[in-house]
């Protein structure tokens, strides 16, 4: 099983990360807190209450997690077209899969990947979501100190089960839409390339931008369902499953509650996806 597509996807992951982490903190806000008036009032509070570092809350864990996460996917993705073609990463421009065969390695890819993202996401999620300032003498101490303190304080309240809590909403957000996501990006890379060639820079940012806004805009509605699946702990409301989480948000909200966060994840996913293709098509590049 080649591995250069693992070493590449763990780096793209990490890369793409950083840039798209205070836009995943304001969206994690918008859609598990009532208390924002949009985009703009969320960054205004959160600069204010607590300074650009508030942008960066939990994300030293995403970047050594995601970047392992963006391995699976894109390692699992080129791997099962490996298996279903007989052709490597390098021969792909030249003898191109069919869309089909893209759309079933791109499920692939995310639904394996779900199993290492479920946990890290949840606690991203939770960390996310604590508003306070950092610690002043005299002010309570947030409900977790950090990643670490997170996931111990899930498991001993929860149990080690409570670390997968929301995991199938992230299964069905994920598998659909990560067939469409590599879809979209080699289809965007064909239309402006050549037959047989390899596509220029320009090409790969603006498909990998393109892939990363399609699939976000259809992942949406089930994303919503996952953070809020994810954030009912124990001393939270508890939902029955994603057909109870949905229904109840739908009637308490209104059907805009699917709709939460869409313009922050297309202006998050276009910066985040470009990156993360440029620097993975580079990285194989330069290696094969
Ligand atoms: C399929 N879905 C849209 C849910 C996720 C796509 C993930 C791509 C990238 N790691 C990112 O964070 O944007």
């Amino acid at each position: 099983m080649p591995v250069e597509e693992f070493v590449a996807g763990w780096i793209s992951g990490a890369l793409g990360l950083v840039l798209g982490h205070p836009f995943d903190t304001v969206k994690v806000r918008l859609q598990t807190q009532t208390t924002y008036r949009g985009i703009i009032d969320c960054m205004v509070k959160t600069y204010r209450h607590e300074s650009l570092l508030g942008f960066f809350k939990g994300m030293s864990f995403p970047i050594a997690s995601i970047a392992v996460v963006n391995s699976v996917l894109f390692g699992v993705y080129s791997n099962t077209l490996l298996a279903l073609t007989a052709t490597s990463h390098q021969e792909r421009w030249a003898q191109p899969p069919s869309y089909t065969q893209v759309f079933i390695a791109g499920c692939t890819g995310g639904f394996v990947q779900v199993y290492c993202l479920a946990p890290f996401d949840l606690i991203k999620v939770r960390l996310q979501n604590q508003t306070e300032p950092r610690a002043r003498p005299g002010s309570p101490p947030p409900r977790y100190r950090g990643p670490v303190h997170c996931a111990a304080s899930i498991c001993q309240e929860e149990g080690p089960r409570g670390l997968f809590r929301g995991a199938w909403a992230l299964t069905l957000r994920d598998t659909p839409t990560l067939g469409i996501y590599f879809v979209t990006y080699e289809w965007l890379c064909r239309q402006s390339t050549p037959d047989g060639q390899n596509p220029s820079s320009a090409t790969v940012l603006v498909a990998g931008g393109f892939a990363g806004i399609t699939s976000w805009a259809v992942a949406t509605p089930l994303d919503v369902i996952k953070s809020r699946m994810q954030m009912a702990g124990p001393k939270h409301r508890v939902y029955r499953g994603v057909l109870d989480c949905m229904a109840r948000s739908a009637q308490q909200e209104g059907l805009g509650v699917f709709f939460r966060g869409l313009t922050i994840n297309s202006a998050r996913a276009f910066p985040v996806n470009a990156v993360t293709f440029l620097s993975y098509e580079y990285l194989l590049r330069w290696w094969g």
